[in-house]
């Protein structure tokens, strides 16, 4: 695919295709250059006024784009593909938004040929911190996947992955964001428990997290050595880890990530 900027439509345009529109807009593709479909009139209308583009039928996308971005949910990517799949030019790019479907399924419905990049992001691509994952299927091409990294890099950090780690990475960042969000939410919790305002535990809370993400990107220290800096001996942070120990954290997330790893595995198979 010769380099240039590319008409890209964003195929089911909910929570993911919207943060993908906003970010490639916020960098400055053109609003020409992009399209966006959607099931439903009222959405329709609410994302051609936010963001002045052009908002299409399917079929009309898959025709004018040259990048096809599907961000439907894995169970109605079936009954799209039905609808679109033999319709689409051999000579487009595909790109998957969706957990847990492996590539070969957008190729068993696509003509032989089609290129597909499966691509998991996430949604701090709102403020274009985004991690972003990035594996060829089949057909792709060196030129294909550095089109979907121009794609994703202004929204955040990206990274190519083999697709066969495509799982994990879901079950990590994927839905990783929802886990700290989580953990915050709770912390907020303890800090109404031990008697603060709840804005104030919010507003520790959330700083105490910025200034962590920041330190754990920046500076270039392991987790393990940034953790030890904050636990004096017989002091405060040692207590209250000791409890985090006792209730299975560590374990906890483990068996978590896993049971996100497996269910993405159980999208895939729940549609083949
Ligand atoms: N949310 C997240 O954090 C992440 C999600 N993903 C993946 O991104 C994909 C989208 O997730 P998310 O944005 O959360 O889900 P949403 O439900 O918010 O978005 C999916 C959108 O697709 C629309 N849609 C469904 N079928 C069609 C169709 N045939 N034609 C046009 N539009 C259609 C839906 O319409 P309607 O509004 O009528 O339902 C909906 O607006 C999923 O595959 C998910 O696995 C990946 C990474 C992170
Ligand atoms: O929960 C989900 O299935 C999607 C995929 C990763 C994040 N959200």
């Amino acid at each position: 695919m010769a380099a240039g900027v590319h008409t890209v439509a964003v195929i089911g345009t909910g929570k993911i295709g919207e943060l993908m529109l906003s970010g490639l807009l916020r960098a400055g593709w053109p609003a020409g250059k992009l399209m966006a479909t959607a099931r439903r009139q009222a959405r329709a209308e609410e994302l051609s006024q936010r963001y002045g583009i052009r908002v299409v039928d399917n079929l009309t996308a898959v025709a004018e784009a040259e990048v096809l971005a599907i961000a439907v949910k894995p169970q109605d990517a079936a009954t799209l593909l039905d609808d679109i799949g033999a319709k689409v030019p051999a000579d487009k790019l595909v790109i998957s938004l969706c957990a847990g479907l492996p590539t070969s399924f957008f190729g068993r419905r696509l003509p032989e040929g089609t290129p597909v990049v499966r691509v998991m992001t996430n949604t701090p691509a709102l403020v274009d911190e985004a991690m972003t994952a990035i594996s060829a299927g089949p057909h792709a091409t060196v030129s294909h996947l550095a089109l979907a990294e121009e794609m994703f890099k202004p929204l955040g950090a990206t990274i190519r992955v083999p697709e066969s780690q495509q799982d994990a990475v879901t079950a990590l960042s994927g839905s990783g964001p929802a886990y700290f969000y989580l953990l915050v939410e709770a912390m907020i919790d303890a800090g109404i428990l031990l008697g603060l305002p709840r804005q104030v535990a919010h507003d520790l809370i959330v700083q105490t997290a910025i200034g962590s993400a920041v330190m754990l990107r920046d500076s270039g220290e392991h987790p393990v050595t940034l953790r030890e800096a904050v636990t004096s001996p017989a002091g405060t942070t040692i207590s209250a880890i000791r409890e985090l120990e006792n209730h299975g954290v560590r374990a906890a997330l483990l068996a978590a990530l896993e049971a996100a790893r497996d269910r993405a595995r159980e999208l895939a198979d729940q549609n083949k």
